[in-house]
């Protein structure tokens, strides 16, 4: 296990950057087979989607003809922890998804909001399928009926940072999935 230097606000390291990368091999090696003739339009969700975005892509191998990637500004935690019930969007490269084989991107599928915001906006807009893709779930916190297509990983119920996950904008560059300390949490 290599996680280098430890950031000190971490408690607990839940995923190594090795298993992480394993897993998202493999999902991404999955993904690339389903859509080797769909020309997908790969779509992440900003901020937190970011980082794993950019690993899954380049391990979809081979690489789908026509794959495209645009991305989606969608928040509703804001400064906090607990979801404000609402998610704010806005496509962010302006690409049309009628007819268009949309796969989105989540860093983590927690309340269900973002994920069944974003699903339901592509279908209405007119996009020929609809598929969804996230590093992690935490399946304890559903509010609403949402479940990835693919995931990598199920976690438990734990405010999680690393990867594209923030704390206060935070803690994204981190290259493992780590619980904060309380007292980094609290402050
Ligand atoms: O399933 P949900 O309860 O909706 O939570 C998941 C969403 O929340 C986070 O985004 P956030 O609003 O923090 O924006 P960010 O990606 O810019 O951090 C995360 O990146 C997901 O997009
Ligand atoms: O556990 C989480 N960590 C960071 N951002 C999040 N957004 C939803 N759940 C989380
Ligand atoms: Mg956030």
């Amino acid at each position: 296990m290599t996680i280098g230097q430890l950031h000190p606000c971490i408690g607990e390291v839940l995923l190594t950057r090795e298993v992480l990368q394993e897993r998202v091999s493999e999902v991404g090696r999955e993904i690339a087979a389903d859509y080797a003739d769909k020309q997908p339009l790969v779509i992440g969700t900003l901020k937190g989607a970011v980082v794993f975005m950019s690993d899954l892509v380049r391990a979809m191998e081979p690489t789908p003809a026509g794959l495209e990637l645009d991305f989606v500004r969608a928040s509703s935690y804001g400064a906090g922890t607990v979801s404000s019930g609402k998610v704010a969007l806005t496509m962010v490269g302006g690409t049309d998804v009628k007819g268009r084989h949309v796969l989105l991107v989540e860093d983590i599928v927690d309340s269900g909001r973002t994920a069944a915001a974003l699903l339901e906006h592509f279908s209405a807009e007119g996009a020929a399928s609809v598929k969804l893709v996230s590093l992690l779930s935490k399946p304890s916190r559903r509010a609403v009926q949402c479940e990835p297509d693919y995931q990598c990983f199920e976690i438990e119920d734990k405010f999680v940072v690393g990867v594209g996950l923030d704390y206060r904008e935070e803690y994204r560059s981190l290259p493992y999935i780590g619980v904060l300390k309380p007292e980094c949490y609290e402050s």
